[in-house]
């Protein structure tokens, strides 16, 4: 079973290895166009960019499954806050959609984001160090270690695994 993923940042795939480990070895990358801006500034955006993530990577390589995994920020009355959106494309099935975890960002960082600037380099200079997005990432970062950016997204992928097997069952059961 190939499983491909829309990326070739360390912090999503290591979250797609530790959650499809014992459903495939076969875990394949690829770094797909996103179709969003780099810096996705709502949820509708985000999701976009995730499902065009996951329908480009279950193409490329002719896969069973296809995962996109797309950050962006979101604006509320309460802040500007993280959202991390996830996509599954499989045969026959229309993508399936799930959200992650989401915080408040502080406002010095917010501020620059909607000033058009992007997170990666902000949180680098903003932590004084390089490839936070690769790493523990935004929510690494401001929540002191103890959800970081791969068990984030891994939350996110064993919410769209789920939904697919669900999905599988509802129609092997009730086969049209
Ligand atoms: O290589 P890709 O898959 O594009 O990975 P990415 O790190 O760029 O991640 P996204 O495109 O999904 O995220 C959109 C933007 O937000 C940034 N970003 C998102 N989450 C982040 C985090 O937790 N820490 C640092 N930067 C983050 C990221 O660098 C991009 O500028
Ligand atoms: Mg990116």
């Amino acid at each position: 079973m190939i499983i491909s993923v829309g990326t070739k940042n360390p912090a999503k795939i290591a979250a797609v290895e530790a959650v499809f480990k014992d459903y495939s070895n076969d875990i394949v990358s690829v770094d797909t166009d996103s179709g969003v801006r780099a810096q996705p500034l709502s949820d509708d955006e985000t999701i976009k960019g995730a499902v065009n993530r996951a329908v480009a990577a279950f193409k490329e390589f002719n896969a069973d499954i296809g995962i996109g995994l797309e950050g962006g920020v979101h604006k509320s009355e309460a802040g500007l806050f993280l959202c991390n959106w996830g996509a599954l494309k499989a045969n026959g099935l229309e993508p399936i959609i799930a959200g992650g975890a989401r915080i408040r960002l502080p406002d010095e960082i917010a501020e620059r984001l909607l000033e058009g600037e992007e997170l990666g380099p902000v949180m680098d200079e903003y932590t004084k160090r390089q490839n936070i997005r690769k790493k523990e990432g935004a929510v690494g970062v401001f929540t002191n270690g103890r959800v970081d950016r791969s068990e984030m997204f891994a939350h996110i992928i064993k919410l769209l695994l789920g939904q697919y097997e669900y999905q599988r069952n509802q129609l092997e059961n009730n086969p049209k």
